[in-house]
Parts: structure tokens; C-alpha cells; sequence
């Protein structure tokens, strides 16, 4: 059999994937492959931006994962959902632009990363994007990735950011330009009523490049490593499998659960674990899927005495999503143009905090369990996160076999002080519930908290807190032992093979991770056209 042959083989098409195609594609001589496990981008699903709500919890276009039962959380099992579609999570998530805060990408550099401080990725930052609000030294207005104000915000963010300013937030006109402090309705990656995910802002323009092949409902199996040059991948395709050869590279963007997971089982990874699995060991690297850092969310709900406003199960709310249906299909616009997720704040709940350490989202409707858990009747919620938890867990092997989902332990509040910030933000969640700005339109609380009492706000968290969507980190970028990657995304002790997404970071950023993600992407591009350039 012919085996194909491509100077880049990009493994996973989401948030990064997408990004490195497009840049690497755009030189006609190079050609680039890029492998995607799931499949096409085209249903209202995942370009109606309220799509999120229906595919989310039920797993559509989704891996659908869950973590092991975690001790801190009363051994329940967290959810862990994560795009499996062109675009990958961009596909599916909120949409919420943040691009995180300097003192995370500084840090970053100072651990040993040159070239990942903030002033050095700024200009990927602005090389990404489209903003059609801000338009100054800070910002871009020419890239691929639009980001806009939220087309029709419901009047009830008015409340919160009232609220917020009663509690001694102030408004942020802008939180991602020089100051992250404050609060602010949500600038989304959003164009023409639409989600503007990785795939539609790089891939979807540019599927026409010769040079570019697309292979959608494939599966990679492994990278193929010889004697620590990785040459190329194993590739499922409904019943075949196929081998597919890389001249130049093979950049490896599956995130951070399936990243890791696919080094392992490439013989890449901690020998002991591999020895347990049977798996022939290519390179020890003890760091490979340790290290996972996640957003752990707490969400006080509260009904509200109207339906105006707001998402809910009732007459009103169904009809006002049947109406939402009739303008979006039409006209690309009305409520379900929304992201939910409609203003948020960062704050500081701790002095001592060297960026914001909490992370207020207000949502317009009851999100409960992930929209899993359904209430009648209308209301709001705050996802209250915390923003630099010390926490740390792993991925793991469940076995050998590359269709079994991995073993997801985020170790979810094994530092104390992670417990202690998880409080403190929810009482800061509470008070902001609890201020006069919310007087005319407050019901009752879902599940009724006193913001005085510890013992039961404490048994609160252990018993709902969850992701906010943000695992990271389990393909650390570092030159100490845990390393799995060098400042240039290359795999320590293996040639021609590099990891570029959210699994390099070698520590959470403060805010959601999707532009972060995409200016890594961007980089780690022209990182590869240099060393391409340059045989370095
Ligand atoms: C529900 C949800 C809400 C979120 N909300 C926000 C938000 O509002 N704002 C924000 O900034 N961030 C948000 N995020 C996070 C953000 O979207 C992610 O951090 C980011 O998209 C991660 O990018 P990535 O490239 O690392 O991985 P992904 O985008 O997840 O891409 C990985 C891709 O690899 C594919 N893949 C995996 N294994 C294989 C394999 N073996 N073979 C072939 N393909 C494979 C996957 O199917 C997937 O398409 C959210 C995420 C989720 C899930």
C-alpha cells in the first residue's frame, strides 16, 4: 500500500490545530495535514452560539468525559466535556475573549520559557485577532478571529455590574488591555451572530489550499517514533487503518487530556506506568500527563420573580427561544446569539494575590451540574473560579487501547489554600447576589446559603463545585525534569515531533483559556517556519 506522505502532520483540529494549518499552509510549497477524530463544524449546533446549551451536556460533538471520583468533592466523578469537531472546544465552548494576565506569561518566562513572557506574546495576541470594539496599541483589528460585543445583552447583566460596583468592583472598560481588574459584559469570538471558532477563523477560508488536506472522522491510533525521531502516525478510519508519513514534523494538538494520552501510548511517557500497560517504551518523560491544572467553579443559583431577561423552563422561556429560533435562522440575530455566560469580574479576594484570583461569570440562566440538572421557572447564576489553584493532577492510561478514554484525576482541591479561595470567592459571589441592585427581580435561591455559615458553604463546594472547562498544563513546557517540552514546543528526546496547545502551559492562566491557546498556536507557527527555514 502507498503510504501518503506530508511535510506537517497536525494531529487534533481545535483550537491550536486549526490555527497551525492555516499558518503553515499558507507557503504553497509546504503541504500539511490535519486530523481530526471528529467531524464537520456545519450544524446550527455549534455556529448558533446558544447551540452550547443543547450539545454540552448531552455530548454532542463532544468527548463527553469524566474524571475519577474526586476525594475533595465527596468522591464524585467531574464532568469533563471537550470539543470533538472541527474546531475543536472552540466549537463548543462560551466564547468569553480573555486573553489571561501578564503575570502569567512573565512567570511562564521566568520558570525557564524565554520568549513566552508577555511582552513577547502580546503581538500573537494581536496577530489573532479582529476586535471590533478596540482598535489601539493593544489590540488588532486585521486577524482571522473576530471578537465583538454580545449582539442582544440581556438587561439583566445591568444587575450584576450594579452589583458588582456595590461590592467595590469597578467597571473595566476593557479587562483584557493594561488592566485585568474589574467588570465588564463579555466581548465574545462571535461574527454575524455566529461563533467565531479556531475553525471557522483560520480553516473554513482557507479549505481550498492545495496544499492542505483536511481528514475529518480520523483517528490517530499513535505516533510512529524510530529510534526517537517521530516519522509519522496510525491512523483510524472507520475500519482502516492507515499509516500516514511526515517529512518534516508531527505537531501534536489533540488538548490537554488527549495530548498526553496519545504520548503515552506512542511510548512516550512515565516508564513505569507504560510498563504496566505493555506498552513498548520509545522515551521516558516522567512529566507526561502530570501536572493537569483546571478552573475549579462553584455556582450559587438564583430564581428570579420574572422570565424577562433570562433563560428558563416555562411558557415564556419556550416561546422566546421559538422566536429566538425564527430570528437566528433568519437574521442572525436574537437571544440565541447569546453565550450565556454575558459579563463576568476578576478580583482580588486575597491582598496578597499577585493577579486576580477569582474569576466572577454571570450567567443568564439556572446552571446547574453543566445544564444537566434542569429547574423550572427562571433565574441567574455566578460561576465563581479560581483563578491559580496549587492543586495539581494526572492523566493516565485506563489501558492500551487508543479508543478508551483516559484516567482524569485533577486532584480537585488536594491544596488547601485551593479550598480557602474557593470560599472566599463564593462568599464574594453570594454578597454580590445578596446587593440591592438585584432587589426588583430576586426569587429564591436554588439551594438556600448563608453566606456566614463555613461549614455549610464548605459542604456546598464539595458537593457541586466542578470545571469550568480549562484543563491545562499535562505536556509541560520547562527544562526541569517533569518537562515534557522545550521553549519551542519540542518533545524533549524526540526529534521532528513537537506539542503545541492547552497542555503546554506550565501553569493556568488567570481567565478561560481559548485566546491563550490561539496566540500559542500562532507562535509556536512561526517558531516551526524558522526552524524550517533556518534547518534549526
Ligand atoms: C464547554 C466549554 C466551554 C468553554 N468556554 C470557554 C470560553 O468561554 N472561553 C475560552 O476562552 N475558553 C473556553 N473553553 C476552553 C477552550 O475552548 C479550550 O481551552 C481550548 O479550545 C483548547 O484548545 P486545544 O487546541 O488545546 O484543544 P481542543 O480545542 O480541545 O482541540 C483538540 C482536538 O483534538 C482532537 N483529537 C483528540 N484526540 C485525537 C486523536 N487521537 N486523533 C485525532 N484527533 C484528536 C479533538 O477531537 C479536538 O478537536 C471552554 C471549553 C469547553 C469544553
Amino acid at each position: 500500500m502507498v503510504k501518503q506522505t506530508f511535510d506537517y502532520i497536525i494531529i487534533g483540529a481545535g483550537s491550536a490545530g486549526c490555527v497551525l494549518a492555516a499558518r503553515l499552509s499558507e507557503d504553497q510549497h509546504i503541504s500539511v495535514c490535519l486530523i481530526e477524530s471528529g467531524g464537520s463544524d456545519k450544524s446550527a449546533l455549534v455556529q448558533m452560539p446558544a447551540g452550547i446549551a443543547a450539545s454540552v451536556p448531552y455530548g454532542i460533538n463532544s468527548w463527553h468525559y469524566n474524571t475519577v471520583p474526586q476525594k475533595a468533592l465527596n468522591n464524585r466523578c467531574g464532568f469533563v466535556p471537550r470539543g470533538k469537531v472541527l474546531g475543536g472546544s472552540s466549537s463548543t465552548n462560551a466564547m468569553v475573549y480573555i486573553r489571561g494576565n501578564k503575570y502569567d506569561y512573565d512567570n511562564w518566562a521566568k520558570n525557564g520559557n524565554p520568549g513566552w513572557d508577555y511582552n513577547s506574546l502580546l503581538p500573537y495576541f494581536i496577530k489573532a485577532e479582529n476586535n471590533k470594539t478596540f482598535n489601539n496599541a493593544l489590540h488588532g483589528t486585521q486577524g482571522p478571529l473576530h471578537v465583538q460585543e454580545l449582539t442582544e445583552p440581556s438587561a439583566v447583566n445591568d444587575c450584576f455590574l450594579n452589583a458588582c460596583v456595590e461590592q467595590g468592583i469597578q467597571l473595566n472598560e476593557d479587562i483584557n488591555g493594561a488592566e485585568q481588574h474589574g467588570a465588564r459584559l463579555s466581548q465574545v469570538t462571535q461574527h454575524n451572530g455566529e461563533r467565531c471558532s479556531a475553525a471557522k477563523a483560520y480553516l473554513t477560508p482557507n479549505l481550498n489550499r492545495p496544499n492542505l488536506s483536511v481528514y475529518t472522522h480520523s483517528h490517530v491510533n499513535k505516533i510512529i517514533i524510530n529510534n526517537n525521531i517521530a516519522c509519522g502516525v496510525e491512523l483510524q478510519q472507520g475500519g482502516k487503518t492507515t499509516t500516514l508519513l511526515a517529512k518534516k514534523e508531527v505537531l501534536l494538538s489533540a488538548g490537554a487530556i488527549n495530548s498526553p494520552q496519545l504520548l503515552m501510548l506512542s511510548g512516550v511517557g512515565p516508564k513505569a506506568h507504560l510498563e504496566t500497560h505493555n506498552i513498548a517504551l520509545k522515551h521516558a518523560l516522567e512529566g507526561v500527563g502530570a501536572n493537569l491544572q483546571d478552573h475549579l467553579t462553584v455556582v450559587p443559583l438564583c430564581k428570579t420573580n420574572t422570565a424577562k431577561g433570562t433563560f428558563g423552563v416555562s411558557v415564556k422561556g419556550a416561546a422566546s427561544i421559538i422566536k429566538g429560533c425564527a430570528q437566528w435562522f433568519n437574521k442572525r440575530r436574537g437571544v440565541l446569539t447569546s453565550n450565556f455566560a454575558e459579563s463576568h469580574a476578576f478580583i482580588n479576594v486575597w491582598d496578597n494575590s499577585p493577579a486576580p484570583d477569582i474569576q466572577l461569570e454571570f450567567v443568564i440562566g439556572l446552571v446547574d451540574d453543566h445544564s444537566r440538572k434542569l429547574h423550572r421557572g427562571h433565574g441567574y447564576s455566578i460561576h465563581s473560579s479560581i483563578m491559580r489553584p496549587k492543586s495539581r493532577g494526572t492523566i493516565r492510561l485506563a489501558n492500551s487501547n487508543p479508543r478508551s478514554a483516559p484516567l482524569i484525576d485533577p486532584n480537585y482541591l488536594s491544596h488547601p489554600d485551593d479550598l480557602s479561595l474557593m470560599l472566599a470567592g463564593l462568599k464574594k459571589a453570594l454578597h454580590i447576589l445578596q446587593s440591592s441592585a438585584f432587589d426588583k427581580i430576586r426569587g429564591n435561591m436554588v439551594y438556600p446559603l448563608d453566606v456566614n455559615n463555613d461549614a455549610q458553604l464548605i459542604e456546598f463546594i464539595r458537593q457541586t463545585a466542578d470545571t469550568e472547562y480549562h484543563p491545562v498544563g499535562t505536556c509541560k513546557m520547562g527544562n526541569d525534569k517533569m518537562a515534557v517540552v522545550n521553549s519551542k514546543l519540542q518533545v524533549h528526546g524526540i526529534r521532528s515531533l513537537r506539542v503545541i496547545d492547552a497542555s503546554i502551559m506550565p501553569t493556568i492562566v488567570t481567565g478561560n483559556t481559548n485566546a491563550p491557546v490561539i496566540a500559542i498556536a500562532e507562535k509556536a507557527a512561526d517558531l516551526i517556519k524558522l526552524s524550517y527555514k533556518t534547518g534549526l
